[in-house]
């Protein structure tokens, strides 16, 4: 039948990425030619680690959700001890590489993707998808310099030395750290960690010890050092997204008119590296 997809219309590239719950390869269908990324998940692993119904609201959302910046997902299939996912392809590869080997990002570039993610999450938040896990790793960028939200919520080992685990505290707002309720402005606050991130090269709250991470963000211990020199408005918009009372930060929609980003955002969401 039209759409059941298996092993047999790819042919199979070179890994990409892998976690702890599988791998992700380049991929061709053999028919129309087209690239894509197959992502390879154990079934062990999910009976393992008990995320059947994780992987499936993941895959429900990502394959409704349809947005220039969030990583479509096409299609998947299974066989007897893997679930294959059918995602799009980010020529460019992964932000993190790009934000690392950098050091730091102009403020061109982090305001066309802070537009981009703010614009993303906007619309996910219209489709009712809040608390997307968005961390430099899950940030891939395409062919031409568009960021593209890969996000699954699984924490991923990959070859370059990532943000271990005790580093993801450092994009969580404190009403998730503290375990309290929370809506879709914890994705507000992780804006202006990227933000910050992008600018600096470090996310705000770092600490040796994760504990230490976590009073820094319950406190909002925010400061700005003085290299690399950062804009006053760039500060500006931080600050007014790094704000402890969640009703307080500046949504989405002011952020698109933010002077900063009026002013340094390219429209095409595309990036001159
Ligand atoms: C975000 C993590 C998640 N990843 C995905 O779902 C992913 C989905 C998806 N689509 N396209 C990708 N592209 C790449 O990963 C990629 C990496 C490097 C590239 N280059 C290297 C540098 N060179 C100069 C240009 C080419 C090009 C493409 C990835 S990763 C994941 C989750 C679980 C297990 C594995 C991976």
């Amino acid at each position: 039948a039209y759409g059941q997809w298996s092993l047999k219309n790819f042919e199979i590239g070179r890994p990409l990425g892998r976690g702890k719950f599988g791998r992700v390869y380049v991929a061709r269908e053999v028919k129309s030619k087209y690239i894509v990324a197959l992502k390879v998940l154990f079934k062990e692993q999910i009976d393992k680690y008990r995320i059947h119904h994780q992987l499936r609201r993941e895959m429900e959302i990502q394959s409704t959700l349809k947005h220039p910046n969030v990583l479509r997902l096409y299609g998947w299939f299974d066989d007897d001890d893997r679930i294959f996912l059918i995602l799009e392809y980010a020529h460019g590869g992964e932000l993190y590489g790009v934000l690392r080997e950098r050091g730091h990002l102009t403020e061109r570039e982090s305001a066309t993707y802070i537009a981009s993610l703010a614009n993303a999450l906007a619309y996910c938040h219209s489709q009712d998808v809040i608390h997307r896990d968005i961390k430099p790793e899950n940030l891939l960028l395409d062919h031409e310099g568009r960021l593209k939200i890969a996000d699954f919520g699984w924490s991923v080992q990959s070859r370059s030395k990532r943000h271990t685990m005790c580093g993801t505290l450092d994009y969580l707002a404190p009403e998730l750290v503290e375990n309290k309720a929370h809506d879709y402005t914890v994705d507000n606050w992780t804006l202006g960690v990227l933000c910050y991130e992008f600018l600096y090269g470090a996310p705000p709250f770092e600490a040796a010890m994760q504990h230490d991470t976590f009073k820094r963000i319950v406190k909002v211990d925010l400061s700005f050092p003085p290299n690399p020199p950062v804009s006053k408005e760039a500060k500006d918009l931080i600050s007014r997204l790094l704000v402890k009372d969640s009703a307080k930060r500046l949504s989405l929609k002011k952020l698109m008119d933010h002077p900063w980003i009026i002013k340094n955002a390219d429209p095409k969401g595309a990036c001159i590296q």
